[in-house]
């Protein structure tokens, strides 16, 4: 099939890339012309596990091709893949903005039957949006169907080929069948396809994530409660997570969740609840208690520091999560303004995320070219993102770099026993202090 990609973000790419390696010619569209030129001469512009390897693979198959022009890519395809931000309002519900305006556009450019799929996140009732907006604007016949996505950043290519499920919300027989043949290598291979309506299907992308950031969030309390009550939460996690009710997937306590989609999705949900008169009081916990997460570990600096003034702290990771260079909402940029408020010096160290931080930071921190160089002389290290390369430092070269043995582990990556043996002061999420 011929299908168009607007938008070719961590989303759009990634789908375009991924129908095109399923074999069908993708014509992906963005307004930035800058990235668009990048991807035409075989760049990838985000930073994506496995991404270049199939990308570059269908650029040279002949099925995967880049434009700044709606029109151009309309001209060859009626079936459109809208993958368009839905970045957070100032009131937190879900700006439309980009979607709608698109939408706009293909109602004006519509020749003949067109089929608009919205991948993006989209409160419960933009497929009527959508639908009545082009609806507007055309006597062509057209359907738009609900298909949120599910990937995760770092394991975008493998989280596409390999679904769980593939939601589908329409209400036509002719849209479910040709998201059927869109899809169908993949149901093929065994992944679910769960029909429904738009609007059921547009709240089970925001109740997913709401569900998974309540998980992530009541953890962190059960971690913060262990530390009160001399549990560990590790040992806790395990016993909960054998469960199958319960699951032993994002269980993870830490330094709160972030990204572009928890946290703006959390929020967007409660203010669609809050316009139908409903309040969502566990998703306002959730906020709530996640904000507090984020920089829980200054104040465990200031305890044994003292006063921050001047001191040097070392910053491991500053994307989101670990394996992307993503930094949306990343706990690293709230620590390290709650630092820099209290005076304290900062080199942080993330190979991947760095460039994004220095976009916003400039020189109002040092970056380290590695990890061991990030923490010379330092008076505390804090860990915040868990890449796979602070999991088995060298605590030899740690003791002798840094100007007192402090670890502050917002992701609990090491042993208790190991660091207790090396004499590190280690503070972690809901384990004992250990040398404290
Ligand atoms: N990032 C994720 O892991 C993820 C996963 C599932 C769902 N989502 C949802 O998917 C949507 C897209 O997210 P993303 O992270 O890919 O966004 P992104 O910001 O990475 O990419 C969006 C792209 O759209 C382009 N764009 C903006 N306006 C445009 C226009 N008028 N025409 C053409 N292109 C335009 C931008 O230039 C950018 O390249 C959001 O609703 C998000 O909530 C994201
Ligand atoms: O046990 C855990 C698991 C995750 N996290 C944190 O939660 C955030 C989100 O992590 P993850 O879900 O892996 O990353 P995303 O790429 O944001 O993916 C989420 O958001 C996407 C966008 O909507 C969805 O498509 C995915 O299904 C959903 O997992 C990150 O800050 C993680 O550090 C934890 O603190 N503990």
């Amino acid at each position: 099939m011929n299908i168009t990609i607007v938008g070719t973000g961590y989303v759009g790419l990634v789908s375009g890339t991924c129908l095109a390696d399923l074999g069908h010619s993708v014509h992906c569209v963005d307004i930035n012309e800058e990235k668009v030129t990048l991807m035409k001469n075989g760049q990838v512009p985000i930073y994506e596990p496995q991404l270049e390897e199939v990308f570059l693979r269908n650029i040279k198959g002949g099925r995967l091709f880049f434009t700044t022009d709606l029109s151009e890519a309309m001209r060859v395809s009626n079936v459109i893949f809208l993958a368009l931000p839905t970045p957070p309002g100032e009131d937190g519900s879900a700006d439309l903005s980009y979607v709608l305006e698109v939408a706009g556009q293909i109602g004006d450019l519509m020749t003949e039957y067109t089929l608009i799929v919205n991948k993006s996140t989209v409160p419960v009732g933009t497929s009527e949006k959508v639908y009545n907006l082009i609806k507007s604007k055309t006597q062509i016949p057209f359907d738009v169907v609900s298909n949120p996505e599910f990937l995760r950043e770092g394991y975008a290519v493998e989280d596409f080929m390999n679904p769980e499920r593939v939601i589908v919300g329409a209400s036509s027989q002719k849209a479910f069948e040709i998201m059927d043949k869109i899809y169908l290598s993949l149901t093929n291979a065994g992944a679910k396809m769960i029909k429904m309506d738009e609007k059921s299907s547009e709240l089970t992308k925001y109740a997913s994530n709401s569900f998974l950031a309540t998980k992530i969030t009541f953890m962190n309390e059960i971690a913060n409660y262990c530390e009160k009550v001399g549990a560990d939460v590790d040992k806790v996690r395990l016993g909960m997570g054998s469960d199958q009710r319960i699951g032993n997937r994002f269980l993870f306590p830490g330094v709160g969740y972030g990204g572009s989609c928890f946290p703006k999705d959390v929020k967007a949900l409660i203010k669609s609840g809050k316009e139908v008169g409903y309040t969502f009081e566990i998703l306002e916990s959730v906020e709530e208690v996640n904000q507090r997460q984020k920089t829980i570990l200054v104040p465990e600096v200031e305890k044994y520091l003292g006063n921050l003034k001047n001191k040097q702290i070392a910053i491991w990771g500053l994307a989101f999560k670990e394996n992307t260079d993503d930094i949306r909402e990343a706990s690293s940029l709230e620590i390290i303004e709650m630092l820099l408020n209290k005076g304290a010096k900062i080199r942080a160290y993330d190979s991947i995320a760095v460039k994004n931080v220095k976009k916003i930071l400039g020189n109002k921190i040092e970056y380290a070219i590695n990890m061991y160089e990030c923490i010379e002389g330092a008076d505390a290290l804090i860990i915040v993102t868990e890449w796979g390369e602070f999991r088995n430092p060298h605590f030899d070269i740690l003791e002798k770099k840094m100007n007192n043995k402090a670890i502050f582990d917002g992701r609990n990556l090491y042993n208790l026993d190991e660091l207790q043996i090396h004499g590190f002061y280690y503070k972690s999420i809901g384990r004992k202090l250990i040398n404290g």
